[in-house]
């Protein structure tokens, strides 16, 4: 008897080999065929979304950019959860609170993953950059743990005397060169993350570890942009295409290179500042100290640990870069902002974070900026680790979570005109939602941060830049639109220019911004020369060119 037989009825196996291989290959074909269409498709009782092509899904459909203005557009046919197939994987996107408390804080076992990114784990291998590392991963909980810590309300109210002096210096400097106001919002945010982290302040644009921060970071996003490399993620096979052939392996590889650099050459610092007992009481040298005890084994732990703090604060200056988008878009608000300001502050003095609680318009106004044109308007990707039903709905393992922070903050059904920009209707409701709606009972405070296990750490940390920066900034300047030289009239900046990808930064603009008087121009320089004594201890390994310009600006007062 042959092999095949032995395995069969007898009935079967009786019949000659070549009337058993004919029904065999018809159900091999049959399977095959069913198989292969039935790739791209969506289960029956997943979320409903865009009708599937087989084999590719969606795949003809998905938005090339701005994916949250796209994924907007759908849920208003499909659904407040849709979800979008390409090839087998599965995209689902959250488009109201219910939806975000649903999954992903109720759940947050089930949606704590990150997806797997072959570029980010080429860039920052070992599950190193904590937020593209997977979950409940001991690398990921170390870092996470370490920088909670960092970040937490306490340390951030201890570090505010700095924070003031680095604002004032932010401050300082659009009074000096307002046409570069974007850039020095990006040395502000960096400078005060280097500071806090390493103790390695940058007093100029010039400074070169801000310098080799922009450089990388804005390198580092862009690899990790949809669309912007080869989709390796969803071809692995494209991984073994020889470097040769390949431009997208040489630029991830000059990235993790300048990754590796800056952030060695940081840690060092730190290292070498303690053999030499000058410690300057920051948090990089803490974790050097105390590396055994906070699990900080490995020396990539120790590097990449700052690394994860520093990228966290580049949202921070889009941010304040959209309040600046604000301030020459909608004059009405400034004026109401400026009126509330010179009400409680007056003239003589900055405004500083204690004066924030009576200042509800302007918290309004920086509500209304978040709201508007949310900073992060898909969060993170979260990854299913395991199948949950919800409502009879399936959301499978592996399926890609978004939480669609744009279609929440522009939804009709529950703010009024989403896509005016109107501080009162935080003034009217805590929330920013109509009087008369019936809220989604899962909105909460900070649904821009995201949720569950991932949660921002940086909460604290953005919010107090912003409850800083934004009084000084209108308190000091006039901001208004550029004129046009030609027409004298004024050009109004684009509202809707806004990168896209992880951070929606504002693009460059334009504008005028003007001290509003000398008295407060006087108020600026007396209090950056106070500032020196909160931001000196920070600037131990400054460069020759760096000491030259305190010196000549700041310290010479
Ligand atoms: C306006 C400013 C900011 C916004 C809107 C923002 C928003 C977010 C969002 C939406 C996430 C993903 C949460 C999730 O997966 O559900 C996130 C993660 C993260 N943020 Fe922020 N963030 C801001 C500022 C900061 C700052 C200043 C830092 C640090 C200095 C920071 C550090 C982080 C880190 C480390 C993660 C990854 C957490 C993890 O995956 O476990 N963020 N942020």
């Amino acid at each position: 008897m042959s092999s095949t037989s032995a395995i069969l009825p007898a009935s079967l196996a009786a019949l000659p080999a070549g009337h058993l291989l004919v029904p065999l290959a018809a159900s091999l074909l049959i399977y095959s065929v069913y198989y292969v269409y039935n790739i791209g498709a969506r289960a029956r009782n997943m979320p409903p979304g865009p009708p599937t092509v087989p084999i590719i899904g969606n795949l003809n459909v998905f938005p090339k950019s701005h994916l949250h203005m796209k994924f907007t557009e759908w849920s208003k046919i499909y659904g407040d959860v849709i979800s979008l197939k390409v090839f087998n994987n599965t995209v689902i996107v959250l488009n109201t609170p219910t939806a975000v408390k649903e999954l992903i804080d109720k759940r947050s076992i089930a949606t704590s993953n990150r997806p797997k990114s072959i570029l980010a784990d080429m860039i920052t291998p070992h599950n190193l950059n904590i937020g593209t590392g997977h979950y409940a991963n001991e690398t990921w909980k170390v870092l996470r743990k370490a920088s909670t810590q960092l970040l937490s309300n306490e340390n951030i109210r201890s570090l505010q005397p700095y924070q003031h002096a680095e604002a004032t210096q932010l401050m300082w400097d659009f009074s000096r060169d307002p046409e570069n106001w974007y850039t020095h919002i990006q040395r502000f945010t960096t400078s005060f993350a280097l500071g806090i982290t390493y103790g390695k302040r940058a007093p100029r644009v010039e400074s070169k570890d801000v310098k080799a921060f922009l450089h990388v970071q804005p390198q580092f996003l862009h690899a990790l942009e949809f669309g912007t490399m080869p989709p390796v993620d969803l071809f692995p096979i494209l991984t073994y295409v020889p470097e040769r052939f390949a431009h997208w392996k040489r630029v991830v590889k000059t990235v993790k290179a300048l990754h590796e650099e800056m952030y060695e050459d940081l840690l060092s610092t730190v290292e070498r500042r303690l053999e030499k007992g000058q410690a300057a009481n920051v948090f990089m040298e803490d974790a050097v100290i105390k590396a055994q005890e906070w699990g900080l084994t490995r020396r990539e732990l120790l590097t990449n640990l700052g690394g994860v703090l520093l990228e966290g604060s580049d949202t921070s200056s889009a941010t304040l870069q959209g309040v600046v988008l604000a301030l020459v878009a909608f004059p009405e608000a400034q004026k109401k902002c400026r009126e509330e300001i010179d009400r409680v502050v007056g003239s003589d003095r900055a405004p500083t974070h204690d004066d924030f609680p009576n200042l509800p318009y302007t918290a309004a106004f920086i509500e209304e900026v978040n709201r508007f044109r949310p900073v992060s308007p898909l969060g993170l990707p979260h990854e299913m680790v395991k199948d949950e039903i919800v409502d009879g709905v399936l959301y499978p393992k592996d399926a890609v979570l978004f939480i669609n922070t744009w279609a929440i903050f522009h939804d009709e059904r529950y703010y009024d005109r989403p896509h005016e920009f109107i501080p009162e209707r935080f003034l009217k409701h805590p929330l920013g939602i109509k009087d008369e709606s019936t809220d989604d009972p899962a909105r909460r405070q900070n649904m821009l941060f995201g949720g569950g296990r991932r949660v921002c750490p940086g909460i604290a940390f953005a919010k107090t830049s912003l409850e800083i920066n934004v009084p000084n900034f209108i308190w000091a300047f006039e901001f208004s639109p550029e004129i046009d030289a030609a027409t004298g009239k004024p050009i109004p900046p684009n509202i809707n220019n806004f990168a896209s990808g992880i951070t929606a930064t504002p693009g460059r603009f334009k504008c005028t911004i003007k001290p509003r008087s000398q008295n407060h121009l006087d108020v600026i320089e007396r209090q950056f020369a106070k500032a020196a004594e909160f931001l000196t201890p920070y600037e131990l390994e400054l460069s020759p060119e760096d000491r030259a310009y305190n010196a000549k600006y700041r310290d010479s007062y």
